[in-house]
């Protein structure tokens, strides 16, 4: 009888086990799962903070945050709120945020003239996050999008999006955003040329350390909606952008769009959406060993989020398995609205 803290403790029955004899297993893939620690050693891929780049959404006005509905969590901010978010981003040790703006309509026009305009909302808000923190990565966004009154990337003719007129106007975009003090320019428009055009253009104007992250491999895709209503321009759009993102059916297309862009310049490029596309993320890291990106856009965030918000999945865990997910793919860092959560529960993980 087994004496514990004085008092005899009935010895049980050994519990029931299975009666069927061991298996005659070499090799028991379980045994390098059978504790954190073991785990923790032969784990292959990690998240850490510098693989996260947080993309903000900026609106007019003073002291401003808006809530966009299909996006729960995520605000518009006016610029002193951005500044305050670069602010948590650099305490955070996120490397990089990308800025994206809400055009009030009556600065949209046919031509998207506002987006060439060296006093626009995003190069303002450029200079007041560089002059405060002039270490944080900034990118900016290339497209006509968030400026044109139809809410199309590029110029249109006769229901036509014009290629080599559009590539002009984003090179005008793309210096005004490097004179404001813009770090990496990332065309998302999927106009032919405009990498090397752009290139060509901020050497030019003596912008050689400019980086360029081409959306190289950008699909055309019901998982950018919540986006669209976040920058103003989901009821502004007429028709869809099938003839220049590209079709969700092929692959073998996205390696000769990435290596077109990177034979033009581009520093880095990216795959978009994120999750339903892991596979391009991988093909292209194989094909090409380039510094690799993959954005995890506003649809993908909006379903985790809700799932979580209903209770239906753990919203963190489903948030970090999902990053990791990526790495796992072979990107080298993600765009995630998920960034500034992400980046706290890392580090209170370490
Ligand atoms: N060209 C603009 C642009 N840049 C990034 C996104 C989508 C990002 C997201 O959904 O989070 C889009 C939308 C689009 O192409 O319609
Ligand atoms: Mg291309």
């Amino acid at each position: 009888m087994a004496i514990k803290f004085g008092r005899p403790i009935e010895v049980r029955e050994p519990a029931l086990r299975p009666s069927a004899p061991s298996l005659d297993l070499t090799v028991r893939p379980r045994r390098n799962r059978k504790t954190e620690w073991a785990r923790r050693l032969v784990r292959e891929n990690v998240l850490t903070t510098d693989d996260l780049i947080w993309p903000m959404f900026v609106i007019d006005g003073d002291n401003k945050r808006a809530p966009i509905n299909s996006m729960p969590g995520v605000e518009r901010l006016s610029i002193d709120q951005v500044v305050r978010a670069a602010e948590r981003a650099a305490k955070l040790d996120i490397p990089c945020i990308a800025l994206f703006p809400y055009t009030e309509p009556s600065l949209r026009d046919e031509e998207g003239t506002e987006a060439t305009n060296a006093d626009n909302l995003v190069c303002r808000t450029v200079r007041a996050i560089k002059k405060e923190f002039p270490e944080l990565g900034v990118l900016c966004d290339v497209a006509l999008d968030p400026f044109t009154s139809h809410g199309h990337d590029g110029l249109i003719q006769d229901g036509r999006i014009l290629n080599d007129e559009t590539v002009a106007v984003l090179v005008k975009q793309s210096l005004v955003q490097a004179e404001a003090g813009c770090d990496v320019i990332a065309p998302s428009d999927m106009m032919d040329g405009r990498i090397g055009a752009i290139r060509e253009a901020l050497d030019a104007a003596g912008f050689l350390d400019v980086q360029i992250m081409a959306y190289a491999a950008k699909y055309a895709s019901a998982f950018y909606g919540p986006f669209r209503d976040a920058i103003g321009s989901a009821k502004a759009l007429t028709g869809d952008k099938r003839t220049y993102q590209m079709d969700p059916a092929n692959t073998d297309e996205a390696i000769r769009e990435v290596e077109l862009d990177l034979a033009e310049g581009a520093d880095m490029v990216m795959v978009k959406p994120g999750m339903p596309y892991l596979d391009i993320v991988r093909r292209v890291k194989e094909t090409f060993a380039v510094p690799t990106f993959a954005y995890q856009v506003s649809g993908e965030y909006a379903m985790i989020a809700a799932a979580a918000n209903n209770g239906w999945l753990d919203g963190d865990r489903a948030m970090l398995e999902s990053l990791l997910a990526f790495k796992r793919a072979g990107a080298d860092g993600v765009l995630t609205y998920f960034a500034p959560q992400a980046a706290e529960k890392l580090k209170k993980l370490t």
